[in-house]
């Protein structure tokens, strides 16, 4: 693993597609309330980078997280009926307050809701990658999540993502997004869960995943959020392998994405090494 205090250059120019990512913790606060200030900053980035004439797709959690505020629950529940439909009622909230907030900027946006065996059968799989190339052809912003009303795991039909982290790697690498932008309640990968170890020091670029690096990543740190940190570096993993970029950065204000743009040295940037030698 790199010294963590050591700051590499990064070349962010030639970014022409790029997919955001948000985690439930960065769009909810712990009372279980919307955080407006976040998708107000979010809309408002992510408004300004299609104004530069990027492209720009939005994967983004909250659905369950935003259901179970409509209904007052504290704890997630266990069952996954009872999941699936708050999400349902939480997706459609979410999506409103999405489109308010972007209608403020004048972009627009559209709903995307996939589920695993979409992307698996090649027929759905063209229909899914024609839609979004024509959305982004139009200077729409594609709002993704993973369609939780339908999809459970079943022994003889897979069609879960997992978690929104490997949704984003997936839509990333298979719209060919030049970066992933995640967005997170933490600043980065750290060299160990910060939360807990106070010695902890930011990691500003990883090359490769290792077991090395799997080990240092804890469970999820939130009752709200699912993925927890290993996941973030299996969605890295699957970036690196399409010898693409991704930023792991705190979504607590997310128009820290224009200085990811800008080149500062925000989060953790995973990057193969060799693209890194091509880049410099
Ligand atoms: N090495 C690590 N570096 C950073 N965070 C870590 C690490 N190991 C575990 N974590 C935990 O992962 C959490 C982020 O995952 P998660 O709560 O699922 O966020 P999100 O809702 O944004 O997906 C952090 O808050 C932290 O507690
Ligand atoms: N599809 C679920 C998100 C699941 C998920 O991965 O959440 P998170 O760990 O907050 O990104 C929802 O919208 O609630």
């Amino acid at each position: 693993m790199e010294e963590p205090d050591m700051k590499a250059m990064r070349h962010m120019e030639n970014v022409q597609r790029l997919v955001v990512k948000i985690g439930t913790s960065s769009l909810i606060h712990a009372n279980g309330k919307i955080n407006l200030q976040a998708i107000d900053q979010l809309s408002y980035t992510l408004t300004g980078l299609v104004n530069e004439g990027k492209q720009v797709i939005l994967v983004s959690s909250g659905a369950i997280g935003v259901g179970m505020g409509q209904l007052g629950l504290a704890k997630r529940p266990t069952k996954i009926q009872e999941q699936q439909a708050l999400a349902s009622i939480g997706q459609s909230e979410l999506m409103t307050v999405y489109q308010q907030r972007f209608a403020v900027y004048g972009q627009k946006i559209s709903q995307v809701l996939l589920t695993h065996d979409v992307l698996d059968f090649p027929k759905s799989k063209e229909h899914v990658h024609h839609t979004m190339e024509q959305l982004l052809k139009w200077g729409v912003i594609p709002v993704v999540n993973e369609n939780d009303t339908v999809a459970v795991d079943e022994l003889d039909h897979y069609t879960k993502f997992g978690d929104n982290d490997q949704l984003s790697a997936i839509v990333a690498t298979r719209s060919n997004a030049d970066l992933l932008v995640m967005l997170s309640d933490i600043d980065g990968f750290y060299t160990k869960n910060p939360n807990k170890y106070a010695d902890a020091q930011l990691v500003d670029v990883l090359h490769e995943i290792t077991k090395d690096s799997l080990k240092r990543a804890g469970g999820a740190g939130t009752e709200l959020g699912t993925g927890g940190m290993t996941t973030k570096l299996k969605a890295a993993q699957s970036i690196l392998d399409a010898d693409k970029m991704m930023v792991l950065a705190n979504g607590v204000n997310p128009s820290i994405i224009f200085k990811i743009m800008n080149n500062e040295p925000i989060g953790t940037l995973f990057i193969n090494s060799q693209k890194d030698k091509e880049v410099i």
